[in-house]
């Protein structure tokens, strides 16, 4: 095989993947084709110096490992175009939401039975990847034995990004806490953000939020207290903390970040049946 990964999508986490890829030494440039509909898509993976192709069969064909990067609903559609190039040396690496490995097994195979060997490994990323700081859940699926998954666990676990194994089962977990967590992250931003425009601080909003946000998470990491110990050095008796805590308490701010993780979950295993 002329390539070790091919990418079917480059859209936004393809992008970062293959950002990451390279940038951790990986894999190199030449090492790595994708296809995609969109000329703007390519244009810019050709940018970062990876072989391109409108054809996603041609990527298909060509590479030991094949990324499906493009969006859950879209399976059947894109399999019809390129499932006879695939092989049963080959690997699929799947980072579709929801979606199992049972399922990509019997799509592919029902338009080409040959291929049934196929093997499929599941990997559910974030968007912080774009930053040598994403995390990732890797599982083994289909037609796989431990090792399997080598690959794919080395690209999302490279430089100061960090990955680890679960099982299939457990990826929709994974969804509902990291994969779709940087997005409860953002939106708590855009909230605290708009406090700051709204009492009076327009013009360092962004810095003091980003940067709160930051430091926050850093002191995480490096601390060996616990989010709740962390939170409590910070809120003082009677003090100004200690009243924003006891409001967010009283509007059930820890229950609405919960329903949300939890309708996260369930709209993963519905993507899954679709
Ligand atoms: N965004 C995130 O935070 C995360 C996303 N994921 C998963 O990653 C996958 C990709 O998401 P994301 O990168 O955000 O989506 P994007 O829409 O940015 O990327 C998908 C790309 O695939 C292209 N595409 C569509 N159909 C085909 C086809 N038949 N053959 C080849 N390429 C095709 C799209 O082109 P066009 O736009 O022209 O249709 C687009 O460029 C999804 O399955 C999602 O569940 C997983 C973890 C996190
Ligand atoms: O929203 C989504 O469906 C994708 C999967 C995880 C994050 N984004």
């Amino acid at each position: 095989m002329q390539y070790k990964l091919a990418f079917i999508g480059a859209g936004n986490m393809a992008e970062a993947i293959a950002r990451s890829a390279i940038s951790s030494g990986t894999l190199t440039p030449d090492q790595i084709i994708a296809a995609d509909p969109s000329p703007d898509r390519r244009d810019l993976f050709a940018s970062i110096g990876l072989h391109v192709t409108p054809s996603s069969s041609d990527a298909a064909a060509q590479a030991e490992q094949i990324m499906f990067a493009f969006k859950p609903q879209m399976m059947n559609d894109a399999l019809s175009t390129f499932a006879s190039s695939l092989t049963p040396a080959q690997t699929i690496i799947s980072i579709m939401a929801g979606i199992s490995s049972e399922k990509i097994h019997t799509a592919i195979t029902n338009l080409n039975p040959q291929a049934d060997g196929i093997k499929v490994v599941r990997v559910m990323p974030n968007t912080p990847i774009m930053v040598n700081y994403g995390m990732a859940g890797v599982s083994l699926g289909q037609n796989t034995n431990p090792g399997d998954d080598d690959f794919a666990f080395q690209l999302f676990n490279a430089a100061t990004n960090k990955a680890v194994r679960v099982t299939e089962e457990q990826l929709h977990l994974i969804t509902a806490i990291s994969g779709s967590g940087p997005a409860y992250i953002f939106f708590i931003a855009e909230a605290l953000q708009q406090a700051a425009k709204d009492i009076g601080l327009p013009e360092h909003a962004h810095e003091l939020v980003t940067q709160t946000i930051l430091g926050s998470a850093l002191l995480m990491n490096q601390s060996p207290d616990s989010p709740a110990e962390l939170r409590r050095k910070v809120t003082s008796p009677k003090g100004t903390t200690e009243a924003a805590i006891n409001k967010m308490t009283d509007l059930n701010l820890p229950n609405t970040i919960e329903q949300g993780a939890a309708a996260c979950l369930k709209r993963s295993i519905e993507l899954g049946n679709l």
